[in-house]
């Protein structure tokens, strides 16, 4: 048996976000999302068995609260058998103010290490299933390129799989608004918005453009992709504003940015957003504009961060 193993899992964008439990506990999304995951930023997490009392995690380099961590790898426990504390040593390779230190690499990074710690056949679903219970986003950056979640209807049917694992061009620039930790997380925000009176409706149409998703990618046309993506994320904020305690996670920057974008469309360059629990705006473009779009941003807003991703690998043992 391995006494450590390192594994490495990329950060993903949902261009079909996931915004909704239709199970708590198991995270059993109400839509099925669609995203790309990203080349440029990644988690890289080492884990080994230890004598401690409990669980540690240790996050870029300090030791940081692991209740997260624990109940997760407690999670574990029940499924494959007791086995020893964990100690966790993690980093996030993401640009610091981009807000893109989500969950999904870590806790896709965490799985794929235990993994390998346990010695447990590599079968991709039932470690898109694991990661899934640590954040439904997760479940998806265990692929590369383009990934599907399906939602499912229970533990074994909620999972993603790998979907059109070729490069279509795009790129995302990513606009830096606020480094600032998000007072409303992902978990809390989106069974908020699901008490919008219009929350059934968007998971409606969100079925409907996840197909729509799906045909843009396999012909390549990212202009569709962009409309698309955007539609659904724009949809998707709307439910915050509108459920029964409202709340936006847009700044007056944020807002400021996507109109630039629209701005930017509407002078003929391919330029479209979708923005995740955050102020930051991830701009939709494909590789051929994605300089000229670039410098018009920084020309536009020259206090802020720019970083470009494109799309990138599976998960990795190091
Ligand atoms: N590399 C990591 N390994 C383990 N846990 C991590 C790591 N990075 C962050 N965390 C923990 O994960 C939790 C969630 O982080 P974050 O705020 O990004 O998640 P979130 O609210 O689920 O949103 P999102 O996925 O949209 O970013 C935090 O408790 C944080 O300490
Ligand atoms: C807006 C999103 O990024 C929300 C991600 O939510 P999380 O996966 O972070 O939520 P939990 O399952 O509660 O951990 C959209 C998406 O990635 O699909």
């Amino acid at each position: 048996m391995k006494n450590i193993v390192t594994a490495r899992a990329h950060t993903n964008i949902a261009l079909i976000k996931y915004w909704g439990k239709a199970d708590l506990a198991l995270n059993i999304p109400t839509t099925s999302s669609l995203s790309m995951t990203l080349d440029q930023f990644y988690t890289t997490t080492s884990v080994a068995f230890t004598q401690e009392p409990s669980d540690s995690l240790i996050l870029n380099a300090e030791a940081v609260d692991a209740t997260r961590v624990g109940q997760f790898l407690e999670m574990m426990r029940g499924k494959y058998g007791d086995f020893p504390k964990i100690a966790v040593r993690s980093e996030n390779h993401v640009p610091t103010a981009a807000g893109l230190a989500s969950s999904a690499s870590s806790f896709a990074a965490l799985t794929v290490a235990m993994f390998g710690l346990l010695d447990l056949p590599k079968d991709e679903q039932e470690m898109s299933r694991l990661a899934r219970r640590g954040s439904g986003s997760a479940s998806r950056s265990i692929f590369g390129n383009f990934a599907v979640w399906n939602k499912g209807v229970d533990d074994q049917s909620s999972f993603a799989e790998s979907f059109h694992n070729e490069d279509i061009g795009l790129s995302m620039i990513v606009a830096e608004i606020s480094a600032e930790q998000k007072k409303m997380s992902s978990t809390k925000g989106m069974q908020l918005a699901q008490t919008a009176p219009t929350y059934a409706a968007w998971v409606e149409k969100s079925a409907h453009q996840l197909e729509e998703m799906k045909k843009a990618i396999l012909h390549a046309d990212i202009e569709k992709v962009g409309l698309i993506a955007q539609d659904n994320a724009l949809g998707m904020h709307e439910q915050n504003r509108l459920c029964r305690e409202p709340f936006d996670y847009f700044t007056a920057q944020t807002q400021a940015v996507i109109d630039f974008a629209k701005t930017c469309y509407r002078q003929g360059l391919l330029a479209f957003v979708t923005i995740d629990a955050g102020p930051n705006v991830k701009i939709i473009t494909d590789r051929a504009s994605e300089r000229r779009l670039l410098e018009k941003f920084q020309a536009e807003f020259p206090d802020l961060t720019f970083d470009v991703a494109r799309a990138g690998g599976a998960y990795e043992y190091l």
